[in-house]
């Protein structure tokens, strides 16, 4: 059986991440990249898949556990009648992309508590044994490319293709326990001291902490910190990619095939993200991600992406590993992701408009940036009338999706807006003769009289929660009927126990069997357009019933059940954490979305009804 998804906590280096459950479990650890194969992978599988345990040998213990305030560094205490542990856990910063480690130290806080440790180290996703031989520092592990060295001074025991250790520490004394990845082909013994490496990521993670534009005393503040250092965890420290998720396959549905892998960058979540950071106060951020997407969509401008790998990779081919069980037996465990080679228009608005915010926060200028925009406007000329995949990468047949022709327009509107306000050079008549089109379509084909409310695709009825961010994009302000007409119908028509699910499946099919939880973030875009139509209150208590769905850690995944009360898919998510920063700042402000209040003020639409 799995254990809940919101029982993990994460852990991170900038270059990968870990998940570790409340009873001591490492279940789930890439190496030495956010999307390289698993070492550690019974989230997805079985305890033979790999894991690493390190926990009282009273089963009974009673746990909590916490980060240290504004780091990533997790504690996790265990009290059993003997006494009381804390279990320290964090990925050290790394020197280089060679070397990751990750750190587990069992420090005694009371009485002398007995401990076991069990390490079952399986390469390849769960499926490869390594060859693991005694060293006078602990273990050594090797098979194919990988190479980790287990550093302890506890006595470890091999037997059964399992390593196990069992040791007492009293109070006042700590036993650190050191995983160190290197590439086999690298001959090397490399000692770290542990107690240095943990001083040096909290300073680190405290001062990064430290930048965040939130008031102290804010009572949201802890829950908007945690999110951004959630979100930081998410970024790759030597690209400035920013990956959706750290995990593939957790499932949309319990049981079902919704398994998708999130450890790439999507252009999407990380324009989100980047509104995150800069309304926060972060801008090296931004402008390391306005340097990752430069060199990722570099070349011709037909061949732009929705998505890339870490370093810009475009083949990011899906396949199905099946020797894993997945989770809660929810099959098939897919690596890779087959988004990346549809067709989804929403992007082009996305980039523009990312790079439109970058401007207002007085990022440094970028002619290439420019150049590049330009380039894509023309691309997007034409491309705009195709059906696509949309937002949601539905799997099935291409539709005019409302919301891609909504961002189609958002790019040129951006990019009339880049020349008029801006200055910059660019031929904006033909630009906005564009937008017009664009627009006139959109009003007469995606809006529905019988509905009163915008559609998901021209000629359907369906609902959908992308919907949600007409008045936010300033395509039409927020006291247009139009507009309440459109949240209003979601409110009353798309909503479970009052959270926000993306479109009904049975209503507009996307291509594959079952159903889903509620996609979180689309609960916060409810919130945004409720507050950009003055009823703050409302919007206040969603945002605080969003909060109430975190984890004891702070931490969402990309769904919730209301009726099993759990999460759901992917975790942690940066869509959900980017939707806690966002809300919070436009809540806090009560004018809307901070990067959007000029369009808000000067919507460049007319209501016509
Ligand atoms: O719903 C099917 C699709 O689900 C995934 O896409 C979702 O996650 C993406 C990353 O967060 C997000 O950008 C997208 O809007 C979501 O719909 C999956 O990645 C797709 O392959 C799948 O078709």
């Amino acid at each position: 059986m799995s254990k809940p998804i919101e029982d993990y906590g994460l852990i991170g280096n900038m270059l990968s991440c870990a998940l570790v459950a409340r009873d001591g479990s490492l279940d789930w650890l890439c190496l030495p990249r956010f999307d390289s194969d698993a070492c550690f992978a019974a989230l997805l599988g079985k305890p033979d898949n790999g894991y690493w345990r390190l926990a009282p040998a009273d089963e009974g213990a009673k746990i909590s556990r916490r980060y240290r305030p504004d780091t990533m560094i997790l504690e996790t205490t265990f009290e059993t009648e003997e006494g009381a542990v804390t279990l320290i856990d964090f990925m050290p910063l790394a020197r280089d992309e060679e070397h990751v480690d990750v750190v587990r130290l069992v420090r005694g806080d009371r009485g002398r508590v007995r401990m076991r440790c069990e390490f079952v180290l399986r390469f390849g996703y769960g499926s490869t044994v390594p060859w693991l031989q005694r060293a006078d520092f602990g273990a050594r592990a090797v098979a194919g490319p990988d190479a980790i060295e287990l550093r302890t001074r506890v006595k470890l025991v091999s037997e059964n293709l399992r390593t196990t250790a069992e040791f007492t520490v009293g109070a006042g004394a700590t036993v650190p326990f050191v995983l160190a990845w290197h590439p086999s082909h690298r001959v090397e013994e490399r000692d770290i001291d542990p107690q240095q490496r943990l001083e040096e990521a909290e300073t680190w993670w405290r001062d990064w902490s430290s930048q965040c534009r939130i008031d102290k005393e804010h009572p949201w503040r802890d829950a908007v910190t945690r999110s951004l250092i959630t979100l930081k965890a998410l970024t790759f420290a030597p690209t400035g990619g920013i990956v959706a998720a750290p995990t593939t396959s957790l499932p949309e549905q319990l049981g079902g095939e919704r398994n998708w892998d999130y450890r790439y960058c999507w252009i999407r979540d990380a324009t989100l993200t980047l509104y995150a950071f800069l309304t926060s106060g972060y801008r090296d951020e931004a402008k390391a991600w306005r340097e990752w997407m430069l060199r990722a969509a570099a070349g011709h401008p037909a061949q732009l992406q929705i998505m890339y790998g870490l370093a810009g990779e475009r083949r990011l081919t899906e396949v199905e590993l099946p020797w894993l069980a997945g989770y809660e037996g929810s099959k098939p465990v897919r690596i890779g992701n087959g988004a990346y080679g549809q067709l989804q228009i929403d992007v082009y608005g996305e980039l523009l408009d990312a790079l439109h915010v970058g401007r207002k926060f007085q990022l440094e200028p970028s002619h290439e940036a420019w150049n590049f925009q330009r380039t894509l406007l023309g691309e997007l000329k034409g491309q705009w009338r195709s059906p696509d995949q949309g937002i949601w990468e539905i799997r099935g047949e291409p539709r005019h999706f409302t919301h891609s022709k909504l961002m189609a327009w958002v790019a040129f509107d951006r990019g009339v807006r880049a020349v008029e306000d801006f200055g910059l050079d660019g031929p904006s008549e033909s630009w906005k003769a564009e937008r017009e089109q664009i627009r006139d379509e959109i009003l007469s084909k995606g809006w529905s009289e019988k509905k009163r409310s915008f559609v998901q695709h021209y000629g359907g009825t369906a609902l959908d929660a992308s919907l949600l961010l007409i008045p936010l994009t300033g395509f039409l302000p927020p006291d247009d009927p139009r507009v309440i007409g459109t949240v209003e119908a979601i409110q009353r028509e798309l909503t479970q126990d009052g959270l926000v699910l993306r479109y009904h499946p049975e209503h507009a099919p996307d291509g594959l069997s079952g159903t889903e939880g509620t996609f979180l973030v689309c609960s916060f875009w409810l919130a945004d357009a409720l507050t950009m139509m003055g009823r703050v209150k409302e919007a206040s208590k969603i945002f605080e019933r969003l909060l109430s769905l975190r984890n004891d850690l702070g931490l969402l995944a990309e769904q919730y059940d209301p009726l099993l009360g759990r999460q759901l898919g992917n975790f942690p998510q940066a869509f959900s954490h980017v939707g806690i920063v966002n809300t919070a700042h436009n809540l806090m402000s009560a004018q809307g979305p901070a990067e959007q209040r000029a369009d808000r003020t000067k919507p460049t639409e007319k209501p016509t009804s």
